[in-house]
C-alpha cells in the first residue's frame, strides 16, 4: 500500500516537473544569456532566499555580484532584476508594458482588480475616472482630517519626552491608518484609540500572507496554498476586511441617494453623513450614479486598493524621514528653521498652503525616499519579447525594478550613500536622468497617490518637528532594512524625544 502511494507521489512530482519545464522552455534559452545564479530544478533560486522573509538583503547581495541587470528563477517564474535608469525608462515609460508582475496576483483575493492590479481597458478607464480625485482642490479638503489625526499621534508620543529611545513606527502606522480610512471611506476606524481592532490586525496579517506567497514557491500554486495554514489566516482576514468595506459602501450609498432625494442644495453641500467633505468613496459613488460604468464590487476593489496602498507606504516614508532627521542634526535644524519661518510662535494648524511652502522639508523627504525607498520592489510581466541593452527579455518574464540599487547608482548620484537633501535643490537636480529616481514609479502607471502622500508626510513631519527635538541613542546607527510589502527597519525606528 505504502509502495503504491510512494509511486503515485513520485509520478505526481515528475508530472509537475515536466509540465513546468515545458511551460518555461521558451524562456530558458534567452534567460541563460542574462547573468544570474544557477537555478535548481523546480524551485529555481529559492534556496538563495532561505526560509526567512528578509529577501531584500539577498536581492542586494546578488545585484552587487551580478550587476544592474540580472535574472533569478523563483519556481517557474523568471524575474529580471533591473537597476539602470536607461533600462527602467524603457520599461516604465512604455505604454505596452503595463501588466503587473506575478506577485501582485497574491494581492488579488484582497484588492481584486483595483487600480494597482488591473490591466487593459479596465485599468485605463478607472485611472481616467480616478485621476481627478487627486486634484489639489480635493486634497486640500483632507487637510483637517490629516491634522486632527496627527494631533492625536503627537499627543500620544508625548509620554516619551526625555525618556529612553522608543520605536515610533507603531504610532505612525495607526495614525496613517486613521487618516486613510477617513479620507478614503469617510468613516473613522479610530485605530489610534483601539490598536487591537480586528480591522487593523487583518490589514497586517494579509500583508504577511502576500509576502510569504511571493517568495516561497511552494506556496504559489493555489492548490498547495489552500492546503497550508496560511490559507485559513487569509480567509479569516478577508472576511473582516471585506465586511468592513462592504458595509461602509452600503451605508454611504444609502446616504448619498438620500441626499440626492433631499434635493440639489444638500447634494451641492456634499452633505453625506455628518461631514461636509467628500471621501474618495463618495466620489466613486457619485461617478456611478452619474452614469460611469462601475459596479459595487468594483467600487469595493478600488476602496480596498486605496486602503492597502495608502497607509503602510506613507508610514514607512514618515518613519525613515524621522530617522534621517534624528541622525542628521544639521538637517533637522534647517527643517525646524523653515517651519519656524512659516508659523512663527503660532500653534495654529498647518494649512495646505503652509505645506506647499515647506520646500526644504520636501527635499528631506525626497532624500529619505532615495535611500530608503518605501516601495522596495515593483514590476511588470511582459507578454512579448523586449530587447534592452542587447539582452532579449522573453515574453512571460517579470521585469523587476529595485529602487534601492537604482537610487544608489554611483553614475547618477555623487557619493550615493551620503544623506544630502541638497541633491534635490532645483539647480542640483537639473540634467539628472528622469528615471534614476523613481520612489513613486514613473510613466503611465506611476503612483496616483503621490501628492496625497507628500501632503500627509509633510504634515506629519512638521507636526512632530514643531513640538519635539529628535535624536538617536547612537548617532552612527543605520537601520537594518527589511522589505516586506513596504520597506521597514528591523526593530523599528527607535528615537529619543526632547522638547
Ligand atoms: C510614500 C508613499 C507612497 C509611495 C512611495 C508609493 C509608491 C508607489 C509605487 C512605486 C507605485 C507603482 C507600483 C507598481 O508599478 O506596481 C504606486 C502605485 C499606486 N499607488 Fe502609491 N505610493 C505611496 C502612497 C500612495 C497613497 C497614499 C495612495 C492612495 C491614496 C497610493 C495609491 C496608489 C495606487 C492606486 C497605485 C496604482 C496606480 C496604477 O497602477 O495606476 N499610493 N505607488
Amino acid at each position: 500500500m505504502l509502495g503504491v502511494a510512494l509511486i503515485l507521489i513520485v509520478a505526481g512530482l515528475l508530472a509537475v516537473y515536466f509540465h513546468l519545464k515545458a511551460k518555461i522552455r521558451p524562456l530558458l534559452k534567452l534567460a541563460e544569456k542574462i547573468p544570474g545564479p544557477k537555478p535548481l530544478p523546480l524551485i529555481g533560486n529559492a534556496l538563495d532566499f532561505g526560509l526567512k522573509i528578509d529577501y531584500y538583503s539577498t536581492v542586494i547581495r546578488l545585484m552587487r555580484q551580478y550587476g544592474s541587470i540580472m535574472r533569478i528563477w523563483l519556481g517557474h517564474e523568471l524575474l529580471i532584476l533591473i537597476a539602470d535608469p536607461n533600462h527602467v525608462e524603457k520599461i516604465l515609460g512604455s505604454n505596452r508594458m503595463l501588466d503587473k508582475a506575478y506577485p501582485y496576483r497574491y494581492l488579488q483575493p484582497w484588492i481584486g482588480d483595483g487600480l494597482l492590479t488591473s490591466t487593459g481597458e479596465k485599468w485605463r478607464g478607472h485611472r481616467k475616472m480616478l485621476t481627478p480625485s487627486f486634484h489639489f482642490k480635493i486634497l486640500e479638503e483632507f487637510i483637517d482630517v490629516i491634522n486632527s489625526n496627527e494631533k492625536i499621534m503627537v499627543q500620544k508620543i508625548k509620554k516619551h519626552v526625555n525618556g529612553p529611545e522608543f520605536d515610533i513606527c507603531p504610532y505612525v502606522t495607526l495614525c496613517a491608518l486613521d487618516i486613510i480610512c477617513e479620507t478614503v471611506m469617510g468613516v473613522p476606524v479610530q485605530a489610534q484609540q483601539d490598536s487591537d481592532s480586528e480591522y487593523v490586525q487583518a490589514v497586517r496579517k494579509m500583508g504577511d500572507v502576500v509576502m510569504q506567497r511571493g517568495f516561497k514557491p511552494w506556496l504559489q500554486p493555489d492548490l498547495l496554498f489552500k492546503l497550508s495554514p496560511l490559507a485559513k489566516v487569509q480567509e479569516k482576514c478577508l472576511a473582516i476586511l471585506h465586511n468592513v468595506t462592504d458595509s461602509v459602501i452600503q451605508t454611504r450609498k444609502r446616504q448619498f441617494l438620500q441626499s440626492r432625494k433631499d434635493g440639489p442644495a444638500k447634494e451641492e453641500n456634499a452633505d453625506i453623513g455628518t461631514k461636509r467633505r467628500l471621501a474618495f468613496l463618495d466620489l466613486l459613488i457619485k461617478a456611478q450614479q452619474d452614469g460611469f460604468d462601475i459596479t459595487d464590487a468594483e467600487i469595493r476593489e478600488e476602496v480596498d486598493t486605496f486602503m492597502f496602498e495608502g497607509h503602510d507606504t506613507t508610514t514607512s516614508g514618515i518613519c525613515f524621514t524621522l530617522f534621517a532627521l534624528a541622525k542628521h542634526q544639521d538637517v533637522q535644524a534647517k527643517a525646524v528653521q523653515e517651519i519656524k519661518s512659516i508659523f512663527g510662535d503660532s500653534d495654529r494648524d498647518a494649512s495646505y498652503n503652509d505645506l506647499q511652502e515647506m520646500k526644504y522639508l520636501e527635499q528631506v523627504i525626497k532624500e529619505a525616499l532615495r535611500l530608503y525607498p518605501t516601495v522596495p520592489i515593483f514590476g511588470r510581466k511582459i507578454s512579448e519579447n523586449v530587447t534592452v541593452d542587447g539582452y532579449e527579455f522573453p515574453a512571460g518574464s517579470n521585469l523587476v525594478i529595485i529602487p534601492y540599487m537604482l537610487h544608489r547608482h554611483p553614475d547618477y548620484f555623487l557619493d550615493p550613500e551620503k544623506f544630502d537633501p541638497d541633491r534635490f535643490l532645483q539647480e542640483n537636480s537639473m540634467g539628472r536622468h528622469p528615471y534614476c529616481y523613481v520612489p513613486f514609479a514613473a510613466g503611465p502607471r506611476n503612483c496616483i497617490g503621490q501628492k496625497f502622500a507628500t501632503m500627509e508626510m509633510k504634515a506629519a513631519l512638521s507636526a512632530v518637528l514643531r513640538r519635539y527635538k529628535l535624536s538617536l541613542e547612537d548617532p552612527n546607527e543605520e537601520p537594518r532594512l527589511v522589505a516586506e510589502l513596504v520597506l521597514k527597519s528591523a526593530g523599528g525606528i527607535r528615537l529619543k524625544l526632547s522638547q
